[in-house]
C-alpha cells in the first residue's frame, strides 16, 4: 500500500517531474530549468556542472551542448549520467540517474534553429571546454564565423543534445524538521516496470 499523493500523485514520473517543472516556472527567480549534471571521467573521478533541461520526453530528459566537452566525452566513454533539479522557492529536488543517447535528429536541428543568432554563432565559435588564449580571441572567432556562416547557420555536427533514459527517479519534498518525503521509482533495465519506494529521509 502507497500512500503517496499530492504533489506525488500518479504513476508515470515523467508526468510528475513535467509538473514540478511548471510549478517551478511560476516560482523561481531565474532559469527553472537549470539541473547540475554529474558524469565521472575515465579515472572514476566525478564530475559535474549546470545545463538547462529543455525537455521532458516520455521516457527520458534533453540537454543540448557541445559534444566535444569534457561532459560529452565523459558520456561517450561511460554512456551513463546523473542530474539533480532543485528549486529552492519550492523547497523541492528531483533525482535522476541512467543511459545517455544522443539526440542528433531532427529535434536537435529544430532546438538549434528555434536559438538566437547570437547563440547559434556562439556554438560555432567556442570549442568549449578546450584551452582559450584570451577573451579577444574568442570574439575574433565569433567574427570570423559570423562573415562565413551567413544569416541561417546550420547546427554543428558536434553541437546537439544528450537524451538520459532513466532507470532511477528520485522525487524529494521539504518536510518539518528535516522529515521529508521522498518516493523512488526504480527499474532494473529500460525494460522493466517501475518499482516505487518510499524512502527514509
Ligand atoms: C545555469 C547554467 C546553465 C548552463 N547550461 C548549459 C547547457 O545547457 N549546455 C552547456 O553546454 N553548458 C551549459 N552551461 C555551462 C556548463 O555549466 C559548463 O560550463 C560547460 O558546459 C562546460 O562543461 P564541461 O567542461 O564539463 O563539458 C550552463 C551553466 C550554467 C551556470
Ligand atoms: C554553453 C551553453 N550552451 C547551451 C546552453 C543552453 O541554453 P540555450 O540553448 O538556451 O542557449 C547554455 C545555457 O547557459 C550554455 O551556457
Amino acid at each position: 500500500m502507497s500512500d503517496r499523493s499530492g504533489k506525488f500523485a500518479g504513476d508515470d514520473p515523467f508526468e510528475i517531474a513535467r509538473a514540478w517543472l511548471a510549478e517551478a516556472e511560476e516560482t523561481e527567480i531565474n532559469d527553472p530549468n537549470a539541473m547540475a549534471l554529474a558524469t565521472v571521467d575515465q579515472s572514476g573521478l566525478p564530475n559535474v556542472r549546470m545545463v538547462l533541461l529543455k525537455s521532458i520526453g516520455a521516457d527520458s530528459f534533453v540537454f543540448y551542448t557541445n559534444y566535444e566537452s569534457a561532459k560529452g566525452a565523459e558520456i561517450a566513454a561511460s554512456g551513463k549520467a546523473a542530474l539533480v533539479l532543485h528549486w529552492k522557492s519550492l523547497r523541492r529536488q528531483i533525482r535522476v540517474r541512467g543511459t545517455v543517447t544522443r539526440e542528433d535528429g531532427p529535434e536537435a536541428d529544430a532546438y538549434f534553429a528555434s536559438r538566437s543568432l547570437k547563440s547559434r554563432l556562439g556554438a560555432w565559435a567556442s570549442k568549449q571546454s578546450q584551452p582559450l588564449g584570451s577573451r579577444a580571441d574568442l570574439m575574433a572567432e565569433v567574427a570570423r564565423v559570423t562573415a562565413a556562416k551567413g544569416p541561417n547557420p546550420p547546427r554543428p555536427a558536434y553541437w546537439g543534445g544528450f537524451r538520459i533514459a532513466p532507470v532511477e527517479i528520485e522525487f524529494w519534498a521539504d518536510g518539518a524538521f528535516r522529515l521529508h518525503d521522498r518516493f523512488v521509482w526504480r527499474r532494473e533495465t529500460h525494460e522493466n516496470a517501475w518499482e516505487i519506494t518510499r524512502l527514509s529521509p
